[in-house]
């Protein structure tokens, strides 16, 4: 939590440049580098996703090296949506944590606290998926709770409990749903939110960051991977991204802060 907030600090930026690398392996080295390299300097953190790395041959020395090209100020956090009981969960934590060196990971709350309890270690950060930014036709989040509200609230309470037990526990919420993510916002009107779904997936950043960003201006890290991967200019497609989220912040006036 502390490197994430001394890195938003230091660079004034809430962007998360999202690793989700495509291509031949031949050539997969390259552009991770480039891209790493690139966009570093606009950069609160950096979401390496687990999938694109295990269909590799080498996937996992692959995503070792790549989180060590990463500078060593600037927060990864592995997207691996993990969740199993929790002597599995303790193996998963190994290996986020001490076998590829991320500082974060993203965890599925579907087992409950179980699956979430042995990612919590000091220094480190648990994004539990809340509120996603798929539109499933079947919805388990949407789904009612008899006693009101639906299940991604239940997701959201037990984040919130477990944050207020042990800190450095914040939420996935996509960027798809801006009414939900304003839901989330008062369910948990303290914590960070890991926001995938603009760029690629069409959320609108605008409405996003009016719905999630606390009255510090802060609280939300605005995820892209393919429209980063895929451009032209890595680096100036995180600029360009990066600068509008300021902007957006900034309009948000009067609580943000400044840096
Ligand atoms: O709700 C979620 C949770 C995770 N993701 C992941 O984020 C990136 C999004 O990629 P884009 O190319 O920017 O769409 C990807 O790794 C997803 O698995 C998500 O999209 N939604």
């Amino acid at each position: 939590m502390n490197k994430l907030l001394s890195r938003i600090q230091r660079v004034d930026s809430l962007l998360c440049v999202g690793l989700d690398p495509t291509g031949e392996d031949a050539q997969v080295v390259g552009r991770l580098t480039e891209v790493i390299d690139q966009t570093a300097a606009y950069a609160a953190a950096f979401k390496p996703n687990l999938a694109f790395f295990l269909s590799r041959e080498n996937g996992v020395a692959l995503l070792r090296d790549t989180i060590q090209r990463i500078p060593q100020d600037i927060p990864v956090i592995l997207d691996g949506k993990f969740g199993d009981i929790s002597n599995t969960a303790d193996h998963y934590a190994r290996f986020a944590y001490d076998v590829v060196g991320a500082d974060a990971v993203t965890v599925n709350p579907y087992m409950g606290d179980d699956a979430i309890v042995p990612f919590l270690r000091e220094g480190k950060m648990v994004f539990v998926l809340a509120k996603t930014s798929n539109k499933p036709t079947h919805s388990l989040q949407d789904m009612a709770l008899t006693s009101g509200g639906v299940l991604s609230d239940q997701a959201a309470r037990i984040s919130g409990k477990l944050d207020e037990e042990n800190g450095g526990v914040g939420l996935v919420v996509g960027a798809t749903q801006p009414e939900a993510m304003a839901r989330v916002r008062e369910l948990c009107p303290t914590q960070w939110f890991l926001v995938p779904g603009v760029g690629a997936q069409g959320g609108d950043l605008a409405a996003t960051l009016r719905a999630g960003l606390r009255p510090d201006g802060l609280g939300v890290l605005i995820n892209s991977s393919r429209a980063i991967w895929q451009a032209a200019d890595a680096g100036a497609a995180a600029q360009e991204l990066m600068m509008q989220i300021n902007e957006h912040r900034r309009a948000a006036e009067p609580a943000v802060s400044q840096g």
